[in-house]
């Protein structure tokens, strides 16, 4: 971030403060309450902000179609709102209310909280469902939380969502891709089913707008779904906008005295400083990505063991908390710390909003997270290290302030953040691939995308070049509409358009096993366990082909399996134990969706000779090919100039070959040191991502390597054989 100092110029944390001694109990303090104190649950809902508004709340909903709920972080929205709805009538008659969060674990861990609010068992009266996981019972679940990416997909086969009275729509403001969607989506739904009641709880600063979007009171309806007849007095078309003041516990934010270009280290000097104060409560690191993560949790199990002998009231733990985890492991985070343990969570933006971790007292925010960021022009989608807006921070602080007061350290000077943290982010789909989100609107019946009400309308370039993805995929046909079969299965797959084709393909050649584990293993964030580069790169080495890193992935599997997915050996070859689990979980599930949709299954490799190996792997990456072959670039007579001191030089430099001459040529590539074929310089290769470094390159990870020829066999309306284009010699 401008602003902040130069690599080099560190400086010491500092913050300047002094800590109140009456923070509350001990740290990972046990919580408030249990199962069997129904009464002090009760009393507790009471306390919150909200409950002051109930009634209010209720009238709105009944009689207005949309209503805009903005309130303070904690104040009750996300736990509190639903229930009334369910106590209020809103789940007779069978139906249910919905809520939708950004993110999985918020889904997960507030649906348990309810659940025990509510005195049930999880996944009875209330449940949840998250991509890949169901839990709740149909005819009994009567609150459900979900993901707005799964009420999404439900809108598939419910496209009206008959099954819900009302849908809330949970942190509105943070305007992810599926929430953008479901907005839309939603306000088309209410012109045919003026019973359903929309609630959607947003940021002050987003609240206005989300009304103005729903309002259609000067808008002619039609004439009534003739299976929906309206029930009782028609509710007003006007959106209802209501404010519920009041928080729960304050949270005092200290800034640092000097800027740091080190997040990572000041954020473990931080919890070290906040431990050694030796008061009470647990501690919440927000970082940008696993392997942030998984190397502080290291860097702070160190420290912990050498303050052992500081003889401090408090063990330190440090666990790691990000969207690549197991759900178990990522739940078990939530557990309570035993006694004497400071439990440290050291997480990614998806600790940000809605969730509760009740020992955290200390919020430590390194003030980035990672963005997606699209270029039209390149077609490349890359995740970029970026500073979070200021709506984005006081989410953050928020997590410090929910049963106790608090503490926010923020990692950036106060001047920094008034000057350099924007007011709110950038919408996601306005700086996404939108392939995977044409492909559902257009399976949900919106043939017309470009009329399609969105809160924003996305950048023209990036519809355009989605539709042309699509098309090239075979999912759409001329006219834009989507093909059959392969469209509407790419679109019942659960997956990003291009792993949902390389599936599809594998079926037709006879190697879903290879290419499922594939998919699977794409589907997690890290693979390695993080380390030194030269302990991680021998580490891959044992299990590196030619072939490239997809093929190499094929080989982590198998060893795994073989070791009867132990542990002990994943550790011993410095694999991420809890990485290959999740992917195991995932391949299970695709696997149960493939059978579903009818498709054949087999393995190419599986009993094959040695001396038909090589045949069966190219089948394998062919099929690969099939979902990729967009992404493919070639090798050119450059070398890089050298990028950083820990980057080597002279790396090769690759070259997008669709569109030679074009904008996308002037991508330049080179393969990201982390993949196996950094040094192998292949000829020909197709990249699944490629993430754009500080000096503008794209670095291509999860690489394939393949023959040219492949190509023009797989997407011959996309590639044709013409004379060398000296262009690309340059
Ligand atoms: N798992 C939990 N354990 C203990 N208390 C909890 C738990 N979940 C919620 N609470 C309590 O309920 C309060 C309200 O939480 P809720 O998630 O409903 O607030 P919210 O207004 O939706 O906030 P946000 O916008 O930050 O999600 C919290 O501040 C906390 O006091």
């Amino acid at each position: 971030m401008a602003g902040f100092l130069r690599p080099g110029e560190r400086a010491p944390v500092a913050f300047g403060l002094s800590f109140d001694s009456d923070r509350g109990e001990a740290g990972g303090a046990a919580p408030v309450y249990n199962k069997n104190e129904r009464l002090a649950l009760a009393e507790q809902r009471r306390r919150l902000p909200i409950y002051a508004h109930r009634t209010e709340l209720l009238y709105l909903v009944e009689t207005h179609a949309t209503t805009v709920v903005v309130g303070e972080t904690g104040s009750g929205k996300t736990t509190q709102l639903p229930q009334y709805l369910h106590e209020a009538g809103w789940t007779q008659g069978g139906k249910l209310v919905a809520c939708t969060q950004p993110r999985r674990v918020a889904a997960m861990t507030v649906a348990a909280r309810v659940a025990e609010e509510m005195g049930c068992r999880l996944g009875q009266e209330v449940g949840y469902a998250i991509r890949f996981e169901d839990v709740s019972t149909p005819g009994v679940t009567k609150i459900r939380f979900c993901t707005d990416g799964v009420l999404l997909r439900e809108m598939m086969s419910d496209p009206l969502l008959l099954k819900y009275s009302v849908v809330m729509v949970d942190e509105a403001h943070e305007r992810s891709l599926a929430t953008d969607m479901l907005l839309g989506l939603l306000k088309k739904v209410q012109r045919r089913r003026p019973d359903l009641r929309v609630v959607i709880s947003s940021a002050t600063i987003e609240a206005e707008k989300m009304a103005r979007f729903f309002d259609t009171s000067n808008v002619r309806r039609p004439r009534a779904h003739a299976e929906l007849p309206a029930e009782g007095a028609a509710p007003s078309r006007s959106p209802a906008l209501m404010s519920v003041e009041g928080r729960t516990h304050s949270v005092q934010v200290h800034y640092l005295e000097a800027p740091t270009n080190d997040y990572l280290t000041a954020a473990v000097e931080a919890a070290v400083a906040i431990h050694r104060e030796d008061l009470p409560g647990d501690i919440l690191i927000f970082l940008t990505g696993q392997d942030e993560c998984e190397t502080v949790v290291r860097l702070l199990e160190d420290e912990g063991r050498r303050l052992q002998r500081s003889k401090l009231k408090w063990r330190l733990k440090p666990v790691a908390l990000y969207a690549g985890l197991p759900a178990a492991h990522q739940l078990g985070v939530f557990e309570p710390a035993p006694r004497g343990v400071r439990k440290v969570v050291v997480a990614t933006n998806i600790a940000e909003t809605s969730v509760t971790l009740e020992g955290i007292v200390y919020v430590v925010d390194s003030c980035f997270a990672k963005q997606r960021c699209y270029n039209p022009l390149t077609g490349l989608e890359s995740l970029l290290i970026a500073p979070i807006s200021k709506a984005s921070a006081a989410q953050r602080a928020g997590r410090a302030g929910r049963v106790r007061p608090g503490h926010c350290f923020r990692l950036c000077t106060e001047e920094d953040y008034e000057s350099k943290l924007p007011a709110t982010t950038v919408p996601e789909m306005q700086r996404s691939d939108l392939s995977g989100a044409v492909l559902q609107l257009k399976s949900l019946g919106v043939d017309n995308i470009m009329t399609f009400e969105w809160l924003a309308p996305p950048p023209a370039e990036t519809m355009i070049r989605a539709l042309e993805t699509l098309h090239a995929l075979g999912a759409l046909d001329l006219d834009a509409r989507l093909s059959r079969p392969v469209g509407t299965q790419v679109a019942d797959l659960p997956l990003d358009p291009p792993l949902a084709r390389m599936l599809l393909a594998s079926s037709e050649l006879g190697c879903t096993a290879e290419v499922l584990t594939v998919v699977a293993m794409l589907s997690v964030q890290s693979v390695w366990a993080p380390g030194g580069k030269r302990e991680v790169d021998e580490a891959k080495a044992r299990f590196s082909v030619a072939e490239g890193d997809l093929i190499s992935y094929l080989n982590v599997w198998k060893a795994w399996g073989e070791s009867g997915r132990s542990k002990k050996w994943a550790v011993a070859h410095r694999v991420m134990h809890r990485s290959m689990l999740r992917a195991a979980d995932i391949r299970e599930q695709l696997q149960a969706h493939l059978r579903r949709l009818g498709l054949r299954q087999g393995s190419a490799l599986e009993g094959v000779s040695l001396l038909d190996h090589a045949e069966a792997l190219t089948t394998v990456r062919k099929a690969l090919a099939a979902g990729m072959f967009i992404n493919a670039a070639k090798l050119t007579e450059e070398l890089a100039v050298k990028l950083s001191d820990q980057q080597d030089m002279g790396a090769s430099v690759y070259r997008l070959v669709r569109s030679a001459g074009g904008d996308a040529a002037a991508a330049k590539l080179r393969i990201h040191h982390s993949s196996v074929l950094f040094r192998c310089r292949p000829q020909w290769v197709l990249f699944y991502a490629a993430e754009q470094n500080d000096s503008g390159w794209y670095e291509m990870r999860d690489v394939l390597a393949i023959e040219s020829a492949w190509l023009t066999e797989l997407a011959p309306h996309m590639y044709r054989l013409v004379p060398l284009n000296p262009q690309l010699r340059r």
